[in-house]
């Protein structure tokens, strides 16, 4: 079959671009929609109001080839699930829109598809359920829509959809799925599906299609690399096709890289910020194809080093076909514009750039590298891997942290044996042994078997909203701010005194958000006022930005843990946020190694733990949801990292008096992935998501040696359902079937803040309720264990 007729990849583009809108309209019509104040076709409209937006500003950038179908209402893996047909039969609804968000959210009687994190970034996907029964029913819709709308705007585009290799791997068996079957068994029909797609979009005219394959950066076995080389023979060897460009991203293709290059697709997508294979072996490698080379990190506020780019895209161009230059990944990672921005200090701005700054730098980079000269004898040594000569593993990669652990990748030092200190020291005096403390703290707290609490927040009201933006606004003076957040508080104390907790919170309703409250109070960061990025579906965060050193200049969160105190005789939990999910939801600095950035901020953890100590808190909670999602994503980095997170971990907690008993709390990340590194951290109690999951956790042979307090969730916090006392106290009866009575907490999965207090307070009761039951039960002499 001759090969088919492509036009030449244009000379820059981008992966993919935001798609919330620089005002989060898409925020605001899904969430008008889905409230029943707007109809389908107002939704559509906002949709397309953000695409045009989209292509002109792309264009008026300067971008030789903008994508189209990097568009979702909720999310791009739910799109290719429903573009191959793949959808679970109790979601079907009575409008493809219907179906779409009940796949992504549930209705009132179907729970929603599985979400999780997409690779290590903090975007969520929905996961989608394959079978041995899945029909596919192919519908290259969405796509070829979005072509035509764009080619009648004046735009020749190029489709963006996941590739089949990565679709099956993100996706879940269904329920009822065979114990061996895994959804890669349907290669096949999931391939013909993708043929369906390929030949529409030739028909339509499409030049280039772009098949996303993030997977292939991972580690893969011998099985699933002859599914990439299956996939992409039989997709390449069709003539009825536009020009096949796979896009790789977060990291190396590693042993995927000869697999892909030995296929007939045309063009390959490398990522050289996050990857360290050198552009000469990558060049040598893919020697016949146009390589989308991303110097640009989509994946960091950072300007990028344009004579480095330039070098190795000048070192890259003597080996292939053709070089285009590019993101690293697509740029729905990072905020839209760092033009409303007015209030960052100008010097800060000028290191950084947002979606539209790295647009700019990757245009400008390919007219420089169009008259750039060519590279005389390969210049050795100029192009190569981020590492310096002679500098260490571990403070390798310096120029590009990227919020990567991937950078500390490599043998993984012993337990006692660290390497050199580079800025500080990652050492943490040990803590008495468990035993020690739990008599210590015991005796001090004095509480009952089956101690109930919760996670930290409490609903966050419409008023509280309110005052926090007067606040904001100059509508509302401090005084006056810091009054309605008193009264939040001691509703918060109230309702858990009356409901009968036994460790009680603050509610943190001083906090817009779990890191950019701390961000606000530490030096070295900076708050955005615009710079969103998309979490999941309608929901954004906004990251700080960590620039400078961290310190922190007076406490934070003392005086209202001592309020909280101040009402109560019961134990008051202060609740602080750890440094690695601080560092994991911001855009670091990418002048120092991300480990001595956690460190500076443990510093901060630590201090603040020392104040509430002092201020006669002997319950602190330091979080760590993030803790799994920084973890490199291929094996050989993944000791190295939770080394250091351990180690960051341990020296903000580790300076505490025994009686002090200290938390932590992991969630909806897969924890039971990392339970070693959660056993390191050496919490004397630790809790977990587990009621969403359906106990998953508690089957872990790790969970069962766990050896210190342990408090699998038993209320669902992301439902507006209330469980029943029978349903928490069939969870906790799961619980104790897997974990002696004496190191188990009670507690929701989560933090309350998404709920209201009518559902908090009914479901609360239920879970003291349930938890009096089995503490009843315990104290039975005929049971077992002496509590
Ligand atoms: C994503 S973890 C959230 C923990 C926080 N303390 C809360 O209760 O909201
Ligand atoms: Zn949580």
């Amino acid at each position: 079959m001759p090969a088919v007729p492509t036009t030449p990849f244009p000379a820059s583009t981008i992966l993919g671009y935001p798609r919330i809108g620089p005002d989060r309209e898409l925020k605001r019509a899904l969430e008008r929609y889905w409230d029943g104040g707007s109809t389908a076709e107002e939704l559509r409209a906002a949709g397309a109001r953000i695409r045009e937006r989209t292509w002109r500003r792309l264009d008026a950038l300067g971008l030789a080839a903008a994508p189209c179908n990097t568009f979702s209402y909720y999310d791009q893996v739910l799109d290719t699930a429903v573009m191959l047909g793949a959808v679970p039969g109790r979601h079907r609804g009575a409008s493809a829109l219907d179906t779409y968000f009940a796949m992504a959210r549930g209705t009132r009687d179907v729970p929603p598809l599985r979400m999780t994190k997409w690779f290590d970034t903090n975007y969520h996907y929905i996961v989608p359920e394959i079978g041995p029964d899945t029909v596919f029913t192919p519908d290259p819709g969405k796509p070829v829509a979005e072509l035509r709308e764009a080619r009648a705007l004046g735009f020749e585009t190029r489709p963006v959809v996941v590739g089949p290799v990565t679709f099956l791997l993100l996706s879940q068996p269904a329920p009822g799925a065979p114990e061996r079957f895994a959804p890669l068994d349907r290669l096949g029909d999931v391939l013909d599906a993708y043929e369906r797609l390929l030949a529409a979009l030739a028909a339509e005219g499409a030049a280039w299609v772009q098949l996303d394959e993030p997977a292939l950066v991972a580690d893969r076995t011998g099985a699933e690399l002859d599914a990439v080389r299956q996939a992409y023979e039989r997709l390449g060897s069709r003539a009825d096709r536009p020009g096949l460009f796979v896009a790789s991203y977060f990291g190396d293709l590693g042993e995927a890289l000869p697999v892909l290059a030995g296929t007939p697709v045309e063009a390959v997508g490398v990522d050289l910020v996050r990857g360290r294979t050198p552009v000469e072996a990558l060049g040598d490698a893919l020697a016949g194809k146009t390589v989308v080379a991303g110097v640009v990190s989509g994946r960091d506020v950072w300007r990028t080093d344009r004579d480095r780019a330039l070098d190795r895209l000048r070192v890259l161009r003597e080996r292939v076909e053709r070089v285009v230059v590019s993101t690293s990944c697509s740029l729905q990672h990072v905020p839209h514009s760092l033009e409303p921005e007015t209030g960052l200090d100008p010097a800060l701005v000028a290191r950084m750039a947002f979606a539209d700054e790295k647009v700019t730098e990757v245009v400008e980079l390919a007219a420089l590298l169009a008259t750039a000269p060519p590279v005389a004898g390969g210049e050795p040594g100029e192009s190569g891997a981020p590492e310096e000569p002679g500098e260490p593993e571990e403070s390798g990669g310096t120029r590009r942290t990227g919020g990567s652990g991937e950078v500390l990748a490599g043998p993984v030092p012993p337990a006692e044996a660290h390497p050199a200190p580079a800025v500080t020291p990652p050492v943490w005096e040990s803590r008495s042994p468990y035993a020690v403390r739990a008599a210590a703290q015991a005796e001090h707290l004095g509480l009952p078997p089956l101690p109930v609490t919760t996670i930290g927040s409490f609903p966050q009201t419409g008023e509280l909203r309110a005052a926090r933006a007067a606040f904001a606004a100059g509508e509302l003076d401090e005084g006056a701010y810091e009054e309605r957040v008193r009264a939040e508080i001691e509703r918060a104390v109230r309702l858990q005194e009356r409901l009968g907790l036994d460790v009680l919170v603050h509610g943190e309703p001083e906090r817009n958000d779990m890191v950019q409250y701390f961000a606000e109070h530490l030096d070295g960061f900076a708050v955005t006022r615009h710079g969103w990025v998309q979490s999941y579906g309608s929901r954004c965060t906004r990251p700080p930005i960590l620039h400078g050193d961290v310190g922190r200049p007076a406490p934070i969160t003392v005086r209202w843990a001592e309020y909280a105190r101040s009402l109560t005789g019961r134990p008051v939990k202060g609740i602080l946020t750890g440094p690695v999910t601080i560092v994991a939801w911001s855009f670091v600095r990418d002048d120092l190694p991300l480990r001595e950035v956690a460190f500076q901020v443990a510093d901060a953890v630590r201090a603040e733990i020392a104040d509430l100590e002092a201020a006669g808190i002997s319950i602190v909670q330091v979080d760590e949801p993030a803790l799994r999602e920084l973890m490199p994503l291929r094996r050989a980095g993944q000791g190295a990292y939770l080394h250091w997170a351990v180690a960051a971990y341990r020296r903000a907690t580790s300076g505490v008096d025994d009686r002090t008993q200290i938390h932590t709390h992991l969630c909806y990340s897969d924890a039971d992935q990392i339970l070693a590194a959660i056993d390191a951290l050496d919490a004397d109690v630790t809790s977990v998501e587990s009621a969403r999951s359906r106990g998953r956790i508690l089957g872990e042979p790790m969970v069962r040696d766990f050896a210190r307090g342990l408090g699998p969730g038993v209320y669902d916090i992301h439902s507006p359902r209330v469980p029943g006392p029978e349903e928490v106290g069939d969870l906790l009866d799961a619980v104790l079937r897997a974990l002696p009575a004496e190191r188990v907490w009670v507690n929701p999965d989560c933090g309350l803040k998404t709920r209201t207090y009518a559902q908090v307070e009914a479901a609360l009761a239920n879970v003291v309720t349930a938890a009096r039951r089995l503490r009843e039960t315990l104290a039975q002499p005929s049971s077992s264990s002496s509590v």
